[in-house]
């Protein structure tokens, strides 16, 4: 098979020339738990970063810097800046509520919705993935919305439980389609081959360890707040590429790990992708929205390894994303007046999230993010990346040469976004850096040692 596909790109199903795969090219098989998730040769180092980071002064929002060289001017927010994205989204004039409520989810994208409810047994601490709920009081937006929802408690334990039906619903007939579906995904809620993966264990006893005093943990509070305002910076890395440093704040970054954690144990959920001939991916995976087959390079409704309809992407994840893009529209406006910032980076609304997580020895191969729909592709519609947990060394450049890609550390709550010039960058994940979850993250969601990755896309 050639190397190239319609639009030029690498074709994803087929092996890299140096034996390994790229992402694009693995296949659904025979799951098994992951031990060894290393895979993949070590990078060299880059031949350097595209644009470096410039700060402006605090309190200024977006602002120019001195040096007028295009690309290479920053966002900082304004200091005090306590929660990154509760500022980002008032000034956005958004109707994201503040994170107490981040666990009533309301639905914006008809029956893909999923709703989030919060409810008095909210404060169990048991995950309980025996029961669906579907449906509570109805809302004046969700007309032809979410006959379903998935019970997604944000403060600590999902609910996949309790199937009941909304009175009210428009369409009684998809209503039962997706009741059919979430069935059948609730059958299979030990995954695909009886694979089930739990991103945050619950703690176990043992080992006995001191807990650090309330002083100490304040403290490391407080530095962790503290780094994370420093390094609250935007960059356009190159055309149409744009980082947004620490821009999930740490209270957005738990109830996104627990949201997942949720899914993940449900019908849809995380599996172990495998290659065609049987080799492991070395990450696991789920879909929300729409499922992307390995096996086909295609998006389905329905994951056809299992039959589950893959969860749907929560409405709090597109005011993120939506957030995120037009944050970095106002970094490319900064850099230059005169650019048109949509053709730069254009706007969209993604109906597709790939969820990775990444082991401390998880890897992912040089490849193009191209089986989205041609005219999305054509437009350059971005793809929206966060990440969560241990920070990784991520490669991207535009050949598939791993010695030729440059390097750019993810850390958590970092966000990347690429689209237009930059929408078919080579791209990969060569190196997770242990030890590197925020404390804080990792006492309040228990997330096991790795790095969490979502990336939505328009199909
Ligand atoms: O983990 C990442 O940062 C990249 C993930 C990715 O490229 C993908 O899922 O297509
Ligand atoms: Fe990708």
């Amino acid at each position: 098979m050639s190397d190239q596909n319609i639009r030029g790109g690498f074709s994803g199903r087929s092996p890299r020339p140096d034996g390994h795969y790229s992402h694009r090219n693995r296949h659904v098989g025979a799951s098994k738990p992951f031990e060894n998730d290393s895979f993949g040769s070590k990078e060299s180092m880059s031949r350097g970063r595209g644009k470096s980071f410039h700060h402006v002064s605090p309190g200024s929002g977006w602002k120019h810097c001195i040096d007028k060289t295009p690309s290479n001017c920053v966002y900082r927010a304004k200091s005090p800046a306590p929660d990154v994205s509760a500022n980002s989204l008032e000034a956005g004039g958004s109707n994201m509520k503040q994170p107490e409520s981040l666990d009533a989810l309301d639905s914006v994208h008809g029956n893909d919705d999923l709703h989030s409810l919060s409810t008095p047994d909210s404060k169990e601490s048991h995950l309980d993935v025996n029961r669906i709920q579907i449906g509570e009081t109805p809302k004046k937006e969700a007309d032809d919305a979410a006959s379903f929802k998935l019970k997604t408690d944000f403060s600590g334990k999902v609910k996949v439980a309790d199937i009941q039906e909304e009175s009210s619903l428009p369409s009684k007939a998809n209503a039962e389609d997706q009741a059919v579906s979430l069935e059948k995904g609730a059958k299979n809620l030990e995954g695909i081959g009886g694979f089930r993966f739990d991103i945050c264990p619950p703690k176990t006893g043992t080992p006995v360890m001191l807990k650090p005093s309330l002083l100490v943990k304040n403290r490391q509070k407080r530095n962790e707040m503290k780094l994370s305002m420093e390094a609250q910076i935007g960059s356009e890395l190159r055309s149409g590429m744009v980082l947004l440093k620490s821009y999930l704040s740490l209270s957005d970054q738990v109830k996104i790990v627990k949201a997942c954690q949720g899914y993940g144990l449900g019908p849809g959920g995380f599996y172990q992708p495998s290659y065609h001939g049987g080799g492991r991916l070395h990450l696991k995976m789920m879909c929300l929205g729409k499922n992307w087959d390995p096996e086909t390079s295609k998006y389905e409704d329905i994951r056809s390894a299992d039959g589950a309809k893959p969860p749907n992407i929560p409405t709090e994840f597109y005011q993120f994303v939506s957030k995120a893009i037009q944050d970095s529209q106002v970094i490319i406006k900064g850099n230059s007046k005169v650019r048109n910032v949509e053709a730069e980076l254009p706007w969209m609304s993604p109906n597709i999230c790939l969820v990775n997580f990444y082991s401390t020895t998880g890897k992912l191969g040089l490849h193009q993010d191209k089986d989205e729909s041609r005219e999305s592709l054509a437009k350059g519609l971005p793809v929206v990346s966060f990440s969560i947990g241990d920070s990784a060394e991520f490669l991207y450049g535009d050949h598939r040469d791993e010695d030729q890609a440059q390097k750019v550390k993810l850390e958590s709550g970092d966000v990347l976004i690429f689209g237009g010039k930059s929408r078919h960058i080579f791209h990969g994940v060569s190196t997770i850096f242990r030890d590197t979850t925020p404390k804080t993250l990792q006492e309040e969601t228990n997330i096991l040692p790795g790095r969490l990755n979502l990336t939505f896309r328009q199909y």
